[in-house]
C-alpha cells in the first residue's frame, strides 16, 4: 500500500484492481484541499497505469467522508481551484479528464455531499446498511457543485432528486438504494469483499469491450444517442479486430472463460 503526498489518500493495487482509500478517519475523512487534489492524482495514477481495470475506492475508518472541510478548501474554490498535473477527475465536473475506465465505491457511515457526488460520478456503488447520507449544501448557504444537480434528477427523477437536494434531509441506505443511488445494500463485514468481488468480476472482462461500454454509455447520456450510434462506426471496427475480440470468440468454442490481455 501507498500513501498521497499529504497521507490522506491509500493506493493499493490487487491484480488488476487499483485501490484508492481515503484515510483522514480521525476527521471522518472530511476533504481538505490535500486529500482533495490526492484524490485527483490517484486518479490519474489508475488511469496511466496499465495493468490496472478497475478501481475501487473505499474509507478507512468507520465513515466514508463528512463531506468538504469548508473551513480549508472554501478559499481554494474562491481563489479558482485548478485541477493538479496528470490527474484525472472523479467528479466529472471541475474540469481535466476523467479515466476511461470503471469506478467502484463502496461507502459506510456517514456519506455527505462530495461522497455522494463521487458515487454519482462512478460506475457502481455499494453501501453498509449503515450508511447515511445527505446533499446539505442549502444548509452552508452554497450549491451542490460537484455534479449532484447534474446527475441526481437523471438516476432519481425531478421530485426524488429534489425531495433531498432543496433540503439537505439525511437519508438512510434503503432510500438510497429507492433513488438508484447504489445498486446493493450490505451487512457491514459484507461491504469490502462484494466490492472486491464485483470488482473482480469487472476485470475479467475484455478491457477494450469494457471501457467502449462505459464511453458509449456515458455519450449517450452526455450527448444523445445520436452521437453514442455514430461512434460505433470507430468503436465496433476497431474491437472487431482486436486480439481480445478473437479471444473472446476462442474462449466461446472452447467453453473456458475468456483469458483478455486488453489490446
Ligand atoms: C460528519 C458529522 C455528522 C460527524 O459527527 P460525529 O459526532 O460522528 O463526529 P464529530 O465529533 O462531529 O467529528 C469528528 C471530527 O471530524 C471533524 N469533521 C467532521 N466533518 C468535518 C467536515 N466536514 N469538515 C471538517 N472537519 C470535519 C470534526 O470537526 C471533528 O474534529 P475534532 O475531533 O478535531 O473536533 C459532523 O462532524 C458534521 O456534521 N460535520 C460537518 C458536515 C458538513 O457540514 N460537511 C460540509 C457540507 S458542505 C460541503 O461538503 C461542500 C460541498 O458542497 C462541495 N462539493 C459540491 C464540491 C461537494
Amino acid at each position: 500500500m501507498t500513501q498521497s503526498a499529504s497521507g490522506r489518500v491509500t493506493r493499493e493495487k490487487h491484480g488488476h484492481l487499483f485501490l484508492i482509500g481515503l484515510d483522514r478517519a480521525t476527521k471522518r475523512n472530511a476533504f481538505d484541499l490535500d486529500m482533495f487534489n490526492d484524490l485527483f492524482v490517484a486518479y490519474g495514477e489508475f488511469e496511466r497505469d496499465s495493468e490496472a481495470r478497475v478501481a475501487l475506492v473505499f474509507a478507512h475508518g468507520e465513515h466514508f467522508t463528512g463531506g468538504l472541510d469548508l473551513a480549508n478548501i472554501g478559499p481554494a474554490f474562491a481563489a479558482g481551484w485548478q485541477p493538479p498535473q496528470d490527474s484525472c477527475d472523479p467528479f466529472g465536473v471541475f474540469g481535466g479528464p476523467r479515466t476511461s475506465k470503471p469506478v467502484i465505491v463502496a461507502a459506510q457511515g456517514y456519506c455527505f455531499t462530495i461522497g455522494i457526488e463521487l458515487m454519482l460520478a462512478s460506475d457502481v456503488c455499494l453501501c453498509s446498511s449503515n450508511a447515511r447520507f445527505a446533499q446539505m449544501e442549502v444548509q452552508r448557504g452554497i450549491l451542490p457543485f460537484g455534479g449532484a444537480t447534474l446527475r441526481l434528477p437523471k438516476i432519481a427523477g425531478w421530485g426524488n432528486a429534489m425531495r433531498w437536494l432543496l433540503t439537505g434531509d439525511e437519508f438512510d441506505a434503503f432510500e438510497a438504494y429507492r433513488l438508484g443511488l447504489v445498486q446493493e445494500v450490505l451487512a457491514s463485514e459484507e461491504l469490502m469483499p462484494r466490492a472486491l468481488q464485483l470488482a473482480e468480476r469487472i476485470a475479467a472482462q475484455a478491457p477494450l469491450g469494457v471501457q467502449a461500454t462505459l464511453a458509449s454509455a456515458r455519450q449517450a447520456v452526455a450527448e444523445g444517442e445520436a452521437a453514442a450510434i455514430a461512434s460505433f462506426a470507430t468503436q465496433v471496427p476497431a474491437l472487431m479486430a482486436s486480439e481480445d475480440a478473437a479471444e473472446g470468440v476462442r474462449a466461446m468454442l472452447e467453453r473456458r472463460p475468456g483469458n483478455f490481455k486488453g489490446r
